[in-house]
């Protein structure tokens, strides 16, 4: 058998990173070098001779840790969400000149949740309306979630590519908010409730007609086989990907 791959965790007191810590330890080609939280020092992850870092913590710092990893050509799988066009595009820009570094973005590393989305954007062009709903945990800091902005850019892509025009909507007034974030002209609602994980539905409707695409993460664990393949396949992923869709044969 090869030499396991050196693995660090940053976020690692955190729900996700704690998670997956469990599942890098319980991994026999994966070996845990480094486990960061908030007061940990990023030069420990190349002292401890990590091959790759996986990042679960918090929007305002996982661009920052990403630019400090690729620095050390260590390569990145983030699960940590809040990014935009622009902080991918300074990833993108940087990855060029560090060829052979590669860095995986993905929301959603729950198998589910990726074919949802994928589902979804097949199914947006063959209906008048689309709108995405998330729920989550109210621990939870950003809104709307990750996920469903991706799904929502993925159905607004399929549908401009078809010709689709926007979802009919006759608001003219109301109270703010009401009617949800608009990401690329699809709106998506945010619901925070104790006792949920993570959840998306996706709603599609033609007149007489409705398709629900909903997709349940009920336990953390459901986003470890996705963290995991990522681990084992960003090395030979050179330069950015974002989605977990591209390992996944879906994109
Ligand atoms: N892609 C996916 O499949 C999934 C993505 N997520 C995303 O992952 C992120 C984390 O979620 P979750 O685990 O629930 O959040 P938590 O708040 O439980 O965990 C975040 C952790 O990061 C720590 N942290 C803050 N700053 C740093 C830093 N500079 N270096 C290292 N660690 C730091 C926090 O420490 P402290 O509390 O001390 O500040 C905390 O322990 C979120 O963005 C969430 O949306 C979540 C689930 C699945
Ligand atoms: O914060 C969470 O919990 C989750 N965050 C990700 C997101 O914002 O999409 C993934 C999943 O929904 C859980």
């Amino acid at each position: 058998m090869s030499e396991p791959i050196k693995v660090a965790v940053l976020g690692a007191a955190g729900r996700m990173g704690a998670t997956v810590v469990r599942a890098v330890e319980d991994a026999p080609d994966l070996e845990l070098v480094a486990a960061l939280d908030a007061d940990g020092d990023l030069a420990a992850v190349a002292a401890a001779g990590a091959q790759v870092a996986v990042d679960f913590t918090v929007p305002a710092v996982t661009e920052g840790n990403v630019h400090a990893l690729v620095d050390a050509g260590i390569h990145v799988v983030v699960g940590t969400t809040g990014w935009n066009d622009e902080s991918l595009a300074r990833v993108r820009d940087h990855l060029a000149d560090r060829p052979g570094v590669g860095v995986l973005v993905a929301p959603n590393f729950a198998l589910g949740a990726v074919l949802a989305m994928t589902f979804a954007a097949k199914a947006a062009r063959w209906f008048e309306s689309v709108e995405v709903v998330e729920l989550h945990h109210p621990n939870k800091i950003d809104a709307p979630s990750g996920t469903a902005r991706h799904t929502a850019s993925a159905v607004a892509a399929a549908r401009a590519a078809a010709g689709v025009g926007p979802s009919p909507d006759a608001t003219s007034e109301g109270l703010d908010g009401a009617r949800g974030a608009d990401v690329d002209g699809v709106r998506v609602h945010a619901v925070r409730l104790r006792g949920l994980v993570a959840h998306e539905e996706i709603l599609l409707g033609n007149a007489g007609e409705q398709l629900t695409i909903r997709h349940d993460s009920f336990d953390r664990v459901s986003f470890m086989p996705g963290v995991l393949l990522g681990v084992r396949q960003v090395g030979r992923r050179p330069g950015l990907t974002v989605g977990l869709e591209h390992l996944l044969d879906l994109a």
